[in-house]
């Protein structure tokens, strides 16, 4: 009985499973969260990964641990096995990923410290996006000094968007590389990619996870010349600004409130600043979905996941409304069905397939780990 130990130490929490590699299923799983916040007993990663791996005690036959990194960027396009040298590498990188490679990091060397004998696997949430083509991924600035700062789209939940797509051809029967997808996960943080045979060739966030669409906390895309604006006229500093797109924006700041439960039932119970705040976020998912049917040339599916995407039906109604001349039709009933399970929420017959299938990152990263370790 194979087992593979997958950590993921977000911003301010690390969610753990040990899943077992023949029934792809958890053994057990976790949350520590609240790590480093004031009041917290967890006063960084590396505490609440040593306390995680004293919960889980003795016997169990862990073959090797995956370890989720958020920025690969030009580096990892593969689940890599970490070194101290690419421990190295993911620190270099946390420039361009502030809030995720530290805490993704600290995760690794106290896990690497207490499971020494243990291959241990990076799976970067940038690898499955790697297969942009430089249209694609190159912003119209100076090419040097992009170049020379790294700076270009990577995109980011590429292990949710690969698991996604795979599962929608699995579910479609129908083969992947035949499969023009349009992935709409929609969690905390958001993204949407385009998928053309198993293939990235869009995605909407950037050099960092700012990019995109409308998110709990973060803004999406804005015009740059607003940072410039800020800076000049609101006296906003850099770190104020940098708080300001990432902490305090996305639903948070159009509504008080990031979090999509919340928004959603006040807007249900009338609460204008709220719908306001979701009429935002629709759009630019709409914004999005146009785009990458252009990109695509064609559109097989719409999947929708993660949080928001698989909980959500009144959003995932209301983000395809009035897309029927392109073929996107929702089945009402088939929406409201509460599920764990993949399925269709477009009538049978309908030319786009509508889908809601349940991510879960912790497996593929799990099948990606024991496929580069064992
Ligand atoms: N039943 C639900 N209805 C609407 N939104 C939901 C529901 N369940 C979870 N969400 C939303 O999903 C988001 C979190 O998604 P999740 O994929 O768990 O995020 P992350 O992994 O980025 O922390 C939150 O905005 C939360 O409100
Ligand atoms: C990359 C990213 O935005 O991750 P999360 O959704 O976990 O914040
Ligand atoms: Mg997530």
């Amino acid at each position: 009985m194979t087992q593979i130990f997958v950590v993921n130490s977000g911003s301010s929490s690390i969610k753990y499973q040990l899943v077992d590699l023949a029934t792809e299923q958890p053994v057990l799983g976790g949350l520590v969260e609240r790590v480093g916040e004031p009041g917290s007993d967890v006063p960084d990663h590396a505490a609440g990964l040593r306390r995680i791996l004293r919960d889980l005690g003795n016997g169990h036959e862990i073959a090797a641990v995956g370890h989720r990194v958020v920025h690969g960027g030009a580096l990892y396009t593969e689940p890599t096995v970490i070194t101290d040298e690419v421990e190295r590498g993911i620190e270099g990188l946390a420039a361009l990923a502030p809030l995720h490679n530290p805490a993704n990091l600290q995760g690794i060397r106290a896990a690497r410290h207490a499971l020494p004998e243990l291959p241990h696997v990076a799976i970067f949430d940038t690898a499955f996006h790697h297969t942009l083509a430089p249209a694609a991924y190159t912003y119209a600035i100076d090419r040097d000094l992009a170049a020379q700062h790294g700076v270009r789209r990577y995109g980011f939940h590429g292990t949710s968007h690969k698991f996604v797509s795979e599962q929608a051809a699995v579910f479609l029967d129908r083969p992947l590389a035949s499969l023009k997808t349009i992935v709409l996960h929609l969690g905390n943080g958001a993204s949407v990619a385009a998928v053309d045979g198993g293939v990235s060739i869009e995605t909407s966030m950037g050099m960092t996870p700012l990019e995109g669409l409308v998110m709990g906390t973060r803004s999406g895309d804005i015009d740059a010349a607003v940072l410039i604006h800020l800076h000049r006229q609101a006296g906003l500093d850099f770190d104020e600004l940098d708080q300001l797109l990432n902490r305090r924006s996305g639903l948070l700041g159009l509504s008080g409130n990031g979090d999509m439960r919340d928004v959603q039932a006040a807007a249900s119970n009338g609460d204008e600043v709220a719908e306001a705040a979701l009429a935002v976020y629709r759009h630019r998912i709409r914004r999005y979905i146009g785009a990458y049917i252009a990109h695509l040339g064609g559109l097989d599916a719409i999947v929708f996941t993660a949080g928001v995407g698989e909980n959500n039906s009144l959003l995932r109604r209301r983000v395809l409304a009035g897309l029927e001349f392109l073929g996107i039709h929702v089945d009402p009933d088939r929406n409201e069905l509460a599920s764990r399970e993949a399925r269709f929420i477009s009538p049978d017959g309908s030319p786009v397939a509508v889908l809601v299938i349940p991510t879960n990152e912790e497996l593929e990263i799990a099948r990606q780990t024991a496929a580069a370790a064992l």
